[in-house]
């Protein structure tokens, strides 16, 4: 029996291209995709319009003939940022957001915020212009647990900057506990959070089963089944506020299996044969389009893609690579642990 079913062309609301030649490997994973939201943390970062619009060039040029990707570029905050430059980066269309990430909080963030003050008058602006903030939601004070740092950074961070900037519209980037989902919740339609495939599909075990698994390692962490549940329950329940990031974030293995390996999990080539499955087990199949598809965009206040792609669930499963080569160096894809019978073609 073949099962099938057909969506609006996906779009991925939190991925990581990077440049050079990991830009030139891994642009063509994430074709199947229609719009893409960049990440910002290049090294050094993309700070100016003028810097995002020289990176969406290389991407273009990175990408296949005929693709269907249209990179949505994003100007990575520092407490130095100008507001009149946000503005008219968004306003002449070269971006469509702003990331915020706590200083140190992740990979490449080094030149992230530190002082929430500093940047009020970029926020301002923003609210102002109806930019939207996509924000690396943890705290970075080392005396607080690392699986708690998504839930502190809401209660100190997240909802003041957001009392103190009530119009501003906020993007919770990869919620990872029940806490998160809760708090978007909360919100209204200003406020939505992108869900990724591995934090649907991992718990905090899968980090440490046997020993030490450094390419389920992510920012942030994944953390305790109840969580996981959590982020299942609302990615799957068709709430117009979740919507996909996948955040797949390549590094080369060298750089992962390490005794201080950096954090990101590579999801792009198998995203969607991942998430078909996810949809299935849980009975909502008819809200994968929904996650996937529509969401996403009008979050963003675009339209959904005109053209469609197709899933289809074969008795043999899609042959995914186990990793792909960038120069000398391997990239590993992430491993869901379970065969993908999902095969994904486009219409
Ligand atoms: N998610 C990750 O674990 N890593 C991301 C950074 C990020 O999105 O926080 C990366 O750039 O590698
Ligand atoms: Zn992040
Ligand atoms: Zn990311």
């Amino acid at each position: 029996m073949t099962d099938s079913i057909i969506l609006r062309r996906p779009d991925d609301w939190h991925l990581h291209l990077r440049d050079g030649a990991m830009l030139q490997a891994v642009a063509q994973h994430s074709t199947g995709f229609g719009r893409a939201i960049i990440m910002p943390n290049l090294v050094p970062p993309v700070v100016t319009g003028a810097q995002a619009a020289a990176y969406r060039d290389r991407i273009l040029a990175a990408l296949p003939e005929g693709a269907a990707l249209q990179p949505q570029m994003t100007l990575y905050l520092t407490d130095t940022t100008d507001p009149a430059d946000v503005v008219a980066a968004h306003r002449d269309g070269i971006i469509r957001a702003v990331k915020l990430y706590p200083a140190g909080a992740t990979t490449n963030s080094a030149s992230g915020v530190t002082d929430f003050d500093r940047v009020r008058p970029v926020l301002e602006a923003m609210a102002e212009a109806g930019i939207p903030l996509c924000v690396h939601g943890e705290v970075t004070d080392p005396a607080v647990d690392i699986f708690d740092r998504e839930a502190v950074f809401i209660d100190r961070v997240l909802d003041p900057v957001r009392r103190a900037t009530p119009r501003l519209r906020v993007v919770m980037e990869h919620i990872t506990t029940s806490d998160g989902v809760a708090y978007a919740r909360s919100g209204g339609d200003d406020l939505g959070a992108t869900i990724t495939t591995h934090h649907l599909v991992i718990n905090r075990n899968a980090i440490l089963a046997g020993g030490i698994r450094p390419h389920y390692y992510c920012l942030p962490v994944a953390k305790r089944e109840s969580h996981r549940l959590a982020l299942r329950e609302a990615a799957t329940s068709g709430e117009a506020r979740f919507f996909l990031g996948t955040d797949s974030a390549p590094h080369p293995d060298s750089a992962k299996l390490q005794p201080c390996g950096c954090a990101g999990c590579f999801t792009a080539p198998n995203t969607m044969s991942i998430l078909a499955q996810v949809f299935e087990d849980d009975s909502a199949l008819d809200r994968l389009e929904a996650f996937t598809s529509l969401n996403g965009a009008a979050f963003y206040g675009l339209p959904p893609n005109d053209d469609r792609i197709r899933l289809v669930k074969r008795d043999t499963p899609a042959d995914y690579p186990a990793s792909i080569n960038v120069g000398d160096e391997a990239v590993t894809v992430f491993d869901a642990g379970f065969p993908l019978f999902w095969h994904l073609e486009d219409q």
